[in-house]
């Protein structure tokens, strides 16, 4: 089979969010794919299309429809062949999707840590700081850590966010280095230690989806693939999948890989903070490590914290 390929007659159409960082996310793709491919600058074209999670900010994710607000208008021009191949922030994307789409290849994953912006340290916050999240993770982390806190619902892009710590509608906020990083914002707020702030499953993680059924994207797509962030990233997403959690379970993972093995860290809390479980499996890549993982962070856990995972 000769590998597709695509010219300026035909470029390769590459859909994205509109956001800054999503525009950002889909330009590394696209100058990856041209290096690998050798192909000209008018054989691959972007298309930014508004996600229903842009056009909604002022209420959280979890309560308007969960991930799929970020991804289903890019899997809707997938399916009416208006563009080849979708990127994505693979931790916008939903854990269990129908089987038409596939994640085809992931680009070498950024910094995995949340960053506080507003101050030097969790321990520099004042006293009854408020800060604004609407993750459930990011809640219970920060609530355990100081349970003294206040969380503020806070949404939006980047900028938005920082704008809100900027104009004092919230003391602090954390955001992923990933995206503060390809957003030329290296310098800005305090990397949370891993140890303590176990990040999200997939952050930090860029995926590029196809149609299951585009097969001759499958050689095209693996040219660009960062294999341990691939592995890895399943691993977490797997973990996710047995606990059988959404958007409201408050939930951590990380995976790494070790020359044949995977190392896979997950938490699980309760809302606010006051119960964690948290374990690590070591396991090669035929095991069951992520199933095992969940049984094992569930089997303490209270009928509070169960019910959070009830999917
Ligand atoms: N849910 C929003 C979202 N999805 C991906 C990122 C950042 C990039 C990444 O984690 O890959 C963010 C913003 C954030 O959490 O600060």
């Amino acid at each position: 089979m000769t590998m597709i390929s695509f010219s300026s007659d035909r470029p390769l159409r590459i859909g994205t969010r509109r956001s800054p960082l999503a525009l950002a996310q889909a330009e590394m793709t696209m100058a990856a794919i041209k290096a690998a491919h050798n192909l000209p600058d008018d054989a691959v074209v972007l298309v930014p299309m508004l996600a229903t999670g842009d056009k909604i900010q002022d209420r959280p994710l979890a309560e308007i429809g969960g991930k799929a607000l970020w991804t289903k208008e890019l899997e809707r021009a997938l399916i009416d062949d208006q563009i080849d191949i979708a990127v994505h922030s693979m931790k916008d994307v939903e854990t269990v999707r129908a089987d038409i789409f596939d994640i085809a290849a992931m680009l070498p994953r950024a910094d995995v840590r949340d960053r506080l912006i507003g101050a030097a340290s969790l321990d520099d916050l004042k006293h009854g700081a408020r800060v604004g999240t609407s993750s459930p993770r990011r809640a219970a982390q920060l609530q355990r850590a100081r349970p003294d806190l206040r969380i503020v619902p806070l949404r939006g892009n980047v900028a938005t966010r920082l704008a809100h710590i900027e104009n004092g509608n919230a003391d602090a906020t954390l955001l992923a280095a990933a995206g503060l990083d390809r957003l030329g914002m290296a310098n800005v707020g305090a990397p949370l230690p891993l140890n303590q702030f176990l990040p999200a499953a997939s952050q930090g993680a860029v995926g590029i989806d196809r149609l299951t059924s585009r097969n001759e994207l499958v050689p095209f797509l693996a040219a660009i693939n960062d294999v341990d962030t691939f592995v890895a990233v399943h691993a977490e997403r797997a973990l996710l999948e047995a606990l059988g959690g959404n958007c409201h379970s408050p939930v951590a993972a990380f995976a790494q890989v070790e020359g044949a093995q995977i190392r896979l860290k997950g938490e699980v809390f309760t809302a606010d903070g006051r119960e964690m479980h948290a374990g690590e499996i070591v396991y090669d890549a035929s095991g069951d490590g992520p199933a095992q993982l969940a049984d094992q962070l569930q089997a303490n856990a209270s009928d509070e914290l169960r019910s959070m995972f009830a999917s």
